[in-house]
């Protein structure tokens, strides 16, 4: 067992300090993209940048829905791109092929040298344990020492398995590097036998059906029309990882959303992910950056409101009536934490600032 004083030692001699907390950058959209495929390699230089046009986070991806015979393309082509790419204010995370596979030891050898001080994030694909973790902190480690590297890596998990959501909390503290952890519906699912072929999102055979009517004498009337409600096959472990990276300081997102047409059903899966405590969603698609930028940005009217809480509470304690409703010492903290998401965005998205200023000036 590792003492709780060495926690923050670094695991190689000249390897940075670990992270003492690991810094609430604004990730509304990590944006999956394969750096070996030049169309969409391509679109990435006009995605970095402020705005609310752009992802929070580029993401190349390594693992999945990158051919086996793509491989080393892909991880060149990161290369490439992360060299030649001024990110600005736009984080730059991979995806490396899992730790079971026989690339991902070239994957972390060849970008933790090149391109080591550009990346800000490694995405950890079918984490099953702190084991896994515990790896993956220690070969960084040497590798950012051999690199020279002044900044630490973060390591982000994927929650795709079974053990891996057994084991959650245990991963969510295994290393300081961890930065959060997202949701693999698709992984995770077959993993666990689950009976939808469907990439995250809902399912219409997933529902609560209304009570049936009863006629004059009580009996009742089971053919007769009766509401259904789909539910959310994703609630528990979007609520489990949520209070396992809260517990630890870090940050909880909501995976990918398949059905690329589907913008709808794509903006109530991430704004349910958003209230539970999620950050962040993965976009697959340009279509998808637009979604959850939007999401993930608190709205101008709850913004107002929190303000508006926050200034009428004065020091934070007590009960004030605001709109025929009572705030006190607990509301008024989850007004901070609006009004403490809205100033980190509109940090760095000038539109959205424009729009909070807006109510300041409203006097709202
Ligand atoms: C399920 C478990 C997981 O692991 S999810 C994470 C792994 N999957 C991924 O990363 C998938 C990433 N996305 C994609 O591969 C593509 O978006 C898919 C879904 C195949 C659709 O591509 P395609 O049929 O070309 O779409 P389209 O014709 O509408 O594209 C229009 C233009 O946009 C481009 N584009 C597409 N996706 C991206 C992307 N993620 N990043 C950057 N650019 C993208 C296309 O290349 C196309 O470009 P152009 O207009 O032809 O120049
Ligand atoms: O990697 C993501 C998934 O859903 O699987
Ligand atoms: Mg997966």
């Amino acid at each position: 067992m590792r003492p709780a004083r060495d926690f923050f030692a670094p695991l190689a001699v000249g390897a940075p300090a670990p992270l003492r907390e690991i810094p609430a950058r604004p990730s509304r959209a990590i944006h999956f993209f394969d750096p070996g495929n030049e169309k969409m390699a391509a679109k990435v230089p006009d995605m970095v940048g402020p705005g609310s046009n752009g992802p929070d986070v580029l993401l190349g991806n390594l693992e999945d829905a990158v051919k086996a015979e793509n491989k080393e393309k892909s991880r060149q082509g990161l290369v490439d791109i992360g060299r030649a790419t001024d990110f600005g204010p736009t984080q730059f995370w991979t995806r490396i092929n899992s730790l079971d596979s026989p690339w991902v030891l070239d994957d972390l050898t060849t970008l933790v040298p090149e391109i080591g001080d550009k990346l800000d994030v490694i995405m950890v694909p079918k984490v099953q344990g702190a084991e896994d973790i515990h790896y993956v902190d220690r070969l960084l480690a040497q590798l950012e020492a051999k690199a020279g590297l002044t900044k630490p890596l973060q390591v982000h998990a994927i929650l795709e398995t079974a053990r891996g959501v057994a084991n959650i909390e245990e991963i969510c503290g295994a290393s300081p590097r961890m930065q959060g952890l997202s949701l693999g519906p698709a992984d995770l699912a077959a993993d666990r036998r689950m009976k939808t072929t469907r990439v995250g999102g809902g399912h219409p055979g997933y529902l609560v059906r209304q009570d049936p009517v009863r006629d004059d004498l009580g009996v009742p009337q089971y053919d007769a029309q009766r509401t259904t409600y789909q539910q959310d096959l994703w609630h528990y472990t979007i609520a489990r990882m949520v209070d396992a990276c809260a517990m630890h300081g870090i940050y909880p997102y909501y995976g990918p959303f398949g059905d690329i047409k589907d913008t709808v059903a794509c903006e109530d899966q991430f704004r349910n992910a958003f209230l539970l405590g999620c950050v962040g969603a993965w976009s697959l698609h340009p279509v998808q950056i637009k979604i959850a930028n939007k999401v993930f940005s608190p709205s101008v009217e709850d913004v107002a409101h929190a303000r508006r809480v926050i200034a009428a509470m004065g020091d934070g304690t007590g009960a004030v009536m605001i709109d025929g409703k009572m705030e006190d010492d607990a509301s008024v903290k989850q007004c901070q934490v609006m009004v403490a998401l809205a100033e980190e965005l509109a940090a760095i998205d000038p539109e959205l600032k424009e729009q909070y200023d807006r109510i300041e000036v409203a006097g709202v």
